[in-house]
């Protein structure tokens, strides 16, 4: 089959390839119905149900390739956005220093955000060794930082040489020209090892857990970016109705994964107390029962919140409770 060919028509869906964000992605795919097989080795998938094909990329390069527009949407992480949007913006202020800048320069680019998923919830922080001699972060300023991250470092570290020399900062502009006096070191994977290793003073990396960060012997002392997984797409997809149809049986699985159903029974005189523990998503469904006095009434209710709602139901006087898992969700 000539893969490149079959391309044509096709809306490309960018998906990290390996890593933290593989396996809750291709979950929502299966959730959202988005049919495919990947042979072995092959970073392209065509989708079987949908004019769609799949692109496995590196998390960190899908912010380029969705950026730039040569693929129309796709899931990574926001730090990652917000990393490569760091680097276009390096590459800008180095552009216009050396007089290099065209009105061409200026084009609309970079990625738009649709929706959060809501999994790959981590900060970027820095991190210092726990028993050392750095407190906060501008004792760092001068020092050695290792990280993956060395854009988002970088204007990170700018900004505060800038403040330390009582320089307000406006926008990223105002690093123009300046020579850091932190020395970014870039380095692609272990970042925590680089402080034990006399690599680097302070390092910028990921946090979920902390047991990395723990058992590297360091510890946090400032967030440069929360992050969680996003779906994003380019300024011009080559098919908005497919990006808003895949965006739409997104969240709805999304929404399915966050909410239960809630049903119960409860006395009419104890409808307004029982609402006000169960308000649902828009509004509950209330229905009568047979029985006189009586009413049913169902509800979204978020998951995390079911134990405690369901205590204060039985409290208001319902009866019958029980609790549906949702499959999936559309206009909700
Ligand atoms: N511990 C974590 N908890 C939650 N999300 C994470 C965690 N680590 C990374 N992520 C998210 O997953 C994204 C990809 O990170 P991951 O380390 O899986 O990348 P990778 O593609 O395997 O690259 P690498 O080879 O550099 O490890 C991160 O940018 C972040 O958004
Ligand atoms: O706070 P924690 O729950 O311990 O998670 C943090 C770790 O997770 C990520 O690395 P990952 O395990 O994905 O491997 P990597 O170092 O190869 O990127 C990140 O770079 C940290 O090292």
């Amino acid at each position: 089959m000539d893969l490149v060919n079959s391309l044509e028509g096709r809306l490309l869906f960018a998906v990290p390839k390996k890593g933290r964000l593989l396996q809750a992605a291709l979950n929502l795919l299966e959730g959202a119905d988005i049919q495919f097989k990947r042979e072995n080795r092959l970073d392209i998938a065509l989708v079987k149900n949908l004019p769609i094909a799949l692109v496995f990329l590196p998390a960190a390069d899908i912010p380029t390739f969705v950026g730039e527009g040569r693929v129309d949407i796709g899931i990574t992480g926001y730090d990652q956005v917000q990393e490569h949007d760091a680097g276009v913006r390096a590459i800008a202020r180095a552009r216009r220093m050396s007089n290099e800048w065209s009105p061409k320069d200026e084009k609309p680019r970079g990625c738009d955000t649709i929706l959060d998923l809501g999994f790959g919830s981590c900060k970027l922080q820095i991190q210092v060794p726990a028993k050392g001699e750095y407190q906060t972060d501008k004792d760092l300023i001068g020092k050695n930082i290792g990280t993956s991250f060395v854009h988002l470092a970088s204007e990170y570290f700018a900004r505060l040489e800038l403040e330390q020399e009582g320089i307000k900062v406006d926008s990223t502009a105002s690093y123009a020209g300046r020579k850091l006096r932190t020395k970014i070191i870039e380095l692609s994977g272990s970042v925590e090892a680089a402080c034990a290793l006399g690599v680097a003073d302070g390092i910028v990396d990921l946090v979920e857990s902390g047991e990395t960060m723990k058992a590297a012997g360091l510890k946090a002392i400032e967030t440069v970016v929360e992050t969680s997984a996003i779906l994003i797409k380019s300024k011009a997809p080559s098919n908005p109705a497919m990006v808003d149809l895949i965006a739409a049986r997104i969240n709805g699985v999304i929404t399915a994964q966050k909410y239960v159903l809630c049903q119960y029974n409860v006395p009419r005189a104890q409808l307004v107390d029982a609402t006000k523990v169960t308000p649902g998503k828009r509004a509950p469904t209330v229905t009568s029962l047979e029985e006189d006095g009586w009413v049913a009434v169902s509800a979204m209710v978020e998951k995390k919140r079911i134990a405690p709602v369901m205590d204060d139901l039985t409290k208001v006087g319902a009866t019958d409770i029980l609790v549906l898992d949702i499959h999936n969700t559309r206009g909700s």
